[in-house]
């Protein structure tokens, strides 16, 4: 039976254990995060942002099997990923495959294109080498590039054509959802418009789910369908992308748009004048996450974590005690 989502995380905290402690010191575990809920529909671009550090590659890890919750729970294509041991099922790969942001660890430099997108293949079911051949081809076509280009290394190519052909080798698997961990971050202008454009078109041919990881507000509104919004471990706003752009409701996430670089401005500001950058007061995740930074803070955000909750105006989830649409805002 068809669930209504892909993808179902709900109240999932990870926390890591310190890998640098030595033997008799005390343990220092990091949340990294905690109570995130989370759903993609089929065909649906979700888009998660935060600056760094706010748990999003945590989360796309979680969906990938390859780290295990802490608490809560995370479903994807009836598959109960949480509960994976320590090696991912070969099954569960034909589901989920991910594009980081650097192709060089999806791409092996030394193998040509056309061995590594039809490893895949061959492993998936049993065809022949003329088979293997000619879904390659039609691969390399589906992401915009030519069949000849097959026998070539990847040290060949640019990065945007390098970003195509992770594509095209997570496609291989025939997944359901694939993770695009900053998919264009180090791409130009033009090769970032490009490859989302590409992207957007597999989605509408091959019905496929993304979770897009971004810091960038503006590729995630141009893509993603929805739009969660990170901060430092918690799930501080989501709705639809255009909701979310056009009227955020909490103030981290005006922070985020208001931002040029990959840096809050409170970050930016600290930095220039030589002051620390606040730390989050909390490990345990019992108060807003962005309180010691927010410019909007009341009474409230000193004593009880703000919970998700429906804006009337936009329809969109905010965990804020103060948000910007607030009568007194
Ligand atoms: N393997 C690990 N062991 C210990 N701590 C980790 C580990 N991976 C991530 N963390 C910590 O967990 C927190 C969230 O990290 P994560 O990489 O998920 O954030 P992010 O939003 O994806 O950041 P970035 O955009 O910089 O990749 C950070 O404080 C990070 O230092």
């Amino acid at each position: 039976m068809r669930t209504p989502n892909l993808v179902e995380i709900e109240n999932v905290g990870v926390r890591y254990r310190s890998a640098d402690l030595r033997l008799g010191r005390a343990r220092n575990d990091v949340w990294a995060v905690r109570g995130v809920s989370l759903s993609i529909g089929h065909a649906e671009t979700l888009g998660l942002v935060g600056e760094s550090g706010s748990g999003k590659s945590t989360i796309g890890q979680c969906v990938l099997g390859n780290v295990r919750p802490t608490e809560g729970t995370i479903r994807v294509a009836g598959f109960d990923v949480g509960a994976f041991g320590t090696r991912v099922p070969l099954d569960y790969r034909w589901v989920a495959q991910v594009v980081w942001q650097d192709p060089y660890r999806s791409l092996t430099p030394g193998m040509s294109i056309g061995t590594q997108i039809g490893e895949p293949l061959a492993r998936r079911r049993k065809r022949s080498r003329a088979e293997v051949a000619t879904e390659v081809a039609r691969l390399l076509e589906v992401v915009g590039l030519e069949a000849e280009m097959a026998k070539e290394r990847p040290s060949r190519f640019s990065g945007g054509q390098r970003q195509r052909i992770a594509v095209a080798r997570a496609l291989a698997a025939e997944p359901r959802l694939i993770v695009l961990d900053e998919p264009v971050s180090a791409l130009d202008v033009i090769s970032q418009a490009q490859l989302i454009e590409m992207l957007e078109k597999v989605q509408r041919e091959l019905g496929v789910s993304y979770l897009l990881i971004s810091h960038d507000l503006a590729v995630v509104r141009h893509m993603a369908h929805r739009t969660a919004v990170m901060c430092r471990g918690q799930l501080v706003e989501s709705g639809t992308s255009n909701a979310v752009a056009e009227m955020p409701t909490h103030p981290y996430t005006r922070e985020l748009q208001d931002s040029v670089l990959d840096l809050s401005s409170t970050e930016r500001e600290a930095r220039s004048s030589g002051r620390a950058v606040p730390v989050a007061r909390q490990q345990a995740h019992t108060l807003c996450p962005y309180l010691e930074r927010c410019p909007r803070a009341i009474g409230a955000c000193e004593r009880d974590l703000p919970r998700l909750v429906q804006n009337p105006e936009t329809r969109h989830l905010t965990a804020c005690h103060h948000p910007l649409t607030s009568p007194s805002a």
